[in-house]
């Protein structure tokens, strides 16, 4: 097996490798720093840039979770650092054109690092900036809300359409877990529900492998494998916030990105439960409703999933189906840590919900098990099973 295997996430920068999945795998991130206080590492790890002008971009909430301390941080280390605060108020922040283009007005010439303080949004803004220009980037990472601070795909709505542009990683990583485990409940959740997504997201992936030969890499499930071991067996802990639970969930997060890092595509990370999630979030931004944060519809997408393996269990491929999770075990998980579970919980009425199901496939080019259950001519009836048993006949 391969020694990344054996690497703790922040010996994982620059790691390169001959796979035994037969290609060349590296990892471009040049510094990762996950732990106890290491944003007081910021300096080192932008040393390069010293005497270069920085641009720091955060939101009034992560400006208070850490972009205020990691400015003067930098500031006191001389540094010469230029920070845009998006104005959030009640609202969130949707990385879309207006997002994006205020995020390129506000930076300052000459800039030579883009220094974002934040978690999804702006970390997929920076990285797409980041892509674009050529400007390396640092996400000082306020919340382990998903798993995208080491990946390099940037998913960004544009008209109106959630679109996973293809960016660039990180320059460097720094994961405060001092900073992480403060975050609000509702993003710890939202952690585990894109942690917990892994369960239908590999699954998928070998149905893929049975029914279109796609590539898969061994050591990518191993590494999600074990992070996912890690961080289930801890869940139930994540409501009194216990060190070792959010660490997990923050390792979990972190080694998920590693592997969409390494293979290039999200497919490690993301699969039918991605497609759903994505579905009502592209409805609710066009509703103009708050979409709910990803993660949270990720988790409330697995077990909806997992309950269509169920349905097919029958005519699965045998690996797929030892592989596939039981519904009521992946709810369980969810609700030992106190995350919502229905759909119903976040505003999607039935209408959507149906709808979503028959339509998910086409959020992606990618296999999943809904272009299964539609090429088994079953997709209909599924779709009608799960409706009523959770909204009702
Ligand atoms: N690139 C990739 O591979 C991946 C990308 N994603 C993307 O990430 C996005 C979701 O990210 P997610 O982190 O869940 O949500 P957001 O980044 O949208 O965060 C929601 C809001 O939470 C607030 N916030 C963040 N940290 C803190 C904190 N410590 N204390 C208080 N408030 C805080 C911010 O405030 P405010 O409300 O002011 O904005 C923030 O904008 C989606 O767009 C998703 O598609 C998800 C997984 C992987
Ligand atoms: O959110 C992701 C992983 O958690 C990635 O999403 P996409 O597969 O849609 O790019």
């Amino acid at each position: 097996m391969n020694e990344i295997l054996k690497m703790s996430m922040n010996e994982m920068a620059e790691a390169d490798f001959d796979c035994s999945c037969g290609r060349h795998h590296s990892l471009s991130i040049k510094k990762i720093a996950i732990g106890k206080g290491v944003i007081q590492q910021l300096p080192d790890i932008a040393a390069e840039f010293k005497g270069k002008q920085l641009y720091m971009i955060s939101d009034n909430n992560t400006w208070k979770a850490a972009g205020e301390q990691a400015f003067k941080i930098l500031s006191d280390s001389n540094f010469e650092v230029k920070s845009h605060q998006f104005e959030t108020g009640t609202e969130i922040l949707i990385p879309d054109e207006l997002a994006m283009g205020r995020m390129l007005l506000e930076m300052p010439l000459g800039t030579a690092l883009i220094v974002a303080v934040g978690s999804g949004t702006l970390n997929d803004m920076a990285k797409y900036l980041s892509s674009r220009t050529g400007i390396p980037y640092i996400i000082v990472c306020t919340a382990p809300s998903m798993d995208g601070y080491v990946a390099d795909g940037a998913p960004l709505i544009c008209n109106g359409r959630k679109i996973s542009y293809v960016a660039t990683l990180a320059y460097g990583v720094v994961g405060d877990t001092d900073i992480m485990k403060q975050a609000p409940m509702h993003m710890i959740h939202a952690g585990l529900g894109d942690v917990l997504g892994k369960l239908t997201a590999l699954t998928d992936w070998s149905l893929a492998v049975a029914m279109i030969d796609e590539y898969r890499c061994e050591t990518c499930v191993k590494l999600v494998e074990e992070a996912l071991r890690k961080c289930i067996e801890f869940a139930p802990a994540l409501k009194e916030r216990n060190e070792e639970a959010i660490l997990y969930l923050i390792e979990a997060l972190t080694l998920t990105g590693v592997t969409m890092a390494i293979v290039g595509v999200s497919r490690p990370a993301s699969g039918s439960e991605h497609l759903l999630s994505h579905y009502w979030e592209m409805d609710f931004i066009a509703r103009h409703k708050y979409p709910e944060l990803h993660g949270v519809k990720v988790g409330i997408a697995t077990p909806i999933v997992a309950e269509i393996y169920q349905l097919l269990d029958d005519e699965l491929p045998p690996e797929t189906k030892a592989l596939a999770p039981q519904r009521e075990v992946v709810e369980a998980l969810l609700e030992s840590a106190g995350a919502m579970i229905s759909p119903k919980e976040v505003g999607i009425d039935r209408d959507l919900f149906y709808r979503s199901l028959m339509e998910a496939n086409t959020v992606r080019k990618r296999y999943s098990v809904f272009q299964y259950a539609k090429d088994k001519g079953r997709l209909e009836e599924i779709a009608g099973i799960i409706t009523e048993r959770i909204y009702g006949k």
